[in-house]
C-alpha cells in the first residue's frame, strides 16, 4: 500500500511544554486514517504541524512529516505554501469560517477551480455547479447564486467539500467536519467525505474526538493520548478488539460503538495536563490494567498483532469492548 502522508517521531514543543511527543502514523494513498482522542490530546496541532501552520511559539522541534516523498519539516514557507495550496485542502468544523461571506458560493468554488486549472470563468462556473451537485447541494445552479448565511450549516458543509475537490487535492485535512452539524447531518456528511475519497481516490486526514465519526468514515485509526499515538489500526478490528487500555475504554464509553452491552462506561478521571505529565506511561493514573512497570517505563509504540501497533506494556492482555 503507498504512503500519501508518512509522519514519524514528531515532536512538537511550545518552550517547555511538549505538545506532541513523538508521533507517528501513516496517511495511505486514496484511504482515510482517522485521528481520534479526548480534547487536548494533540490532534488539531498533529493537523497544524503538517500543514505548517502551528500558532506562534510554537514548533517542530524534530521528527519527520514526508508528503508524497517530500519531506516538509525544514522546507522554506514558499514551498510550504505551494503545496498547501496545491495538494492540501482542509475542511474545518466551522464552515462559515471557511466560507467569504460576501460572496456567492458558487463563485467561491470555481474560484478554486480556476487557480488550479486556469478554467475561463464559464468554464468554471460550470464545474462549480457540478461540484455542487456532486456534493449533494440541491438545485446547484440555483444555490450556487447563494450567499453562505443563506444555506444550512450541511449544505454550507457540503460547499466547502465542493471548494476543496475544485482545488483538486491529494490529501483533505477534515478536523472536527461535522461537529458543529445538527445530529441529523452529520452522518450524511461523512458519508459524502467517504464517498469522494473512495471516487477521487484522494486520501483524508480526519480528525474527531468522537470514536463514531471514525466508525463511518475511516479504513484506519490513530488513537492519541496526551500528545502520543497509543494504537493504530484498520477501524474495524481496532474496534472490536482493542489492545491499548485506552482505546478498550474510549469503546465503552460510546453507545453506538459499543455493541455487546447496553452499557455505557465513561473513561474515569481525566487527561492530564501537559505541564504535570505522569511518570512511565502517561495513561496509568486511569488504566485499570496499570502495573508497577507502567509506573516508570513509557510503553513504546510496538506491533502487537497483523496491522496493529500498541503502546501498552499489557496489550496482550486487553480485553476489548
Ligand atoms: N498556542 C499554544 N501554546 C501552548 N500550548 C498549546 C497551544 N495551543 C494548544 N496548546 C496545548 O496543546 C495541547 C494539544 O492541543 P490540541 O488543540 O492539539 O488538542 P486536540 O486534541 O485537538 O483537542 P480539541 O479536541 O479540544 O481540539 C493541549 O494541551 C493544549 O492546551
Amino acid at each position: 500500500m503507498d504512503t500519501l502522508l508518512r509522519v514519524r517521531d514528531l515532536v512538537v514543543e511550545a518552550g517547555p511544554l511538549r505538545i506532541l511527543d513523538g508521533v507517528g502514523f501513516d496517511v495511505p494513498a486514496g484511504q482515510t486514517l482517522g485521528v481520534v482522542g479526548e480534547s487536548g490530546s494533540g490532534k488539531t496541532m498533529t493537523a497544524n504541524a503538517v500543514l505548517g501552520l502551528l500558532p506562534a511559539g510554537v514548533s517542530v522541534t524534530s521528527g519527520s512529516i514526508a508528503f508524497g516523498g517530500t519531506e516538509l519539516v525544514g522546507l522554506p514557507e514558499s514551498r510550504r505554501r505551494a503545496v498547501r495550496g496545491s495538494d492540501v485542502a482542509m475542511v474545518f468544523q466551522d464552515p462559515l469560517a471557511a466560507l467569504n461571506p460576501v460572496q456567492p458560493v458558487g463563485r467561491q468554488v470555481s474560484e478554486v477551480a480556476r487557480r488550479r486549472e486556469g478554467l475561463s470563468r464559464g468554464a468554471a462556473g460550470r464545474l462549480a455547479v457540478e461540484l455542487l451537485d456532486r456534493v449533494g447541494v440541491p438545485d446547484p445552479a440555483q444555490r450556487a447564486r447563494a450567499y453562505p448565511h443563506q444555506l444550512s450549516g450541511g449544505l454550507r458543509q457540503r460547499a466547502v467539500i465542493a471548494m476543496a475537490l475544485a482545488g483538486r487535492p491529494r490529501l483533505i485535512l477534515a478536523d472536527e467536519p461535522t461537529t458543529a452539524l445538527d445530529v441529523s447531518v452529520q452522518g450524511r456528511i461523512l458519508g459524502l467525505l467517504a464517498k469522494v475519497q473512495a471516487e477521487d481516490g484522494v486520501s483524508v486526514l480526519l480528525i474527531s474526538h468522537d470514536l463514531r465519526v471514525m466508525a463511518h468514515a475511516a479504513q484506519r485509526v490513530a488513537v492519541m493520548y496526551a500528545g502520543r499515538v497509543v494504537e493504530q489500526g484498520a477501524t474495524r478490528e481496532l474496534l472490536r478488539a482493542p489492545r491499548h487500555p485506552y482505546t478498550a475504554a474510549l469503546v465503552r464509553s460510546v453507545p453506538a460503538v459499543h455493541t455487546r452491552s447496553a452499557l455505557v462506561a465513561p473513561i474515569p478521571g481525566n487527561p492530564p495536563s501537559l505541564a504535570a505529565l505522569p511518570s512511565g506511561c502517561r495513561f496509568h493514573p486511569r488504566c485499570p490494567l496499570a502495573a508497577p512497570r507502567c509506573r516508570v517505563e513509557q510503553p513504546a509504540l510496538r506491533e502487537v498483532g497483523p496491522d496493529r501497533l500498541s503502546a501498552c506494556h499489557r496489550a496482550e492482555e486487553v480485553n476489548g469492548a
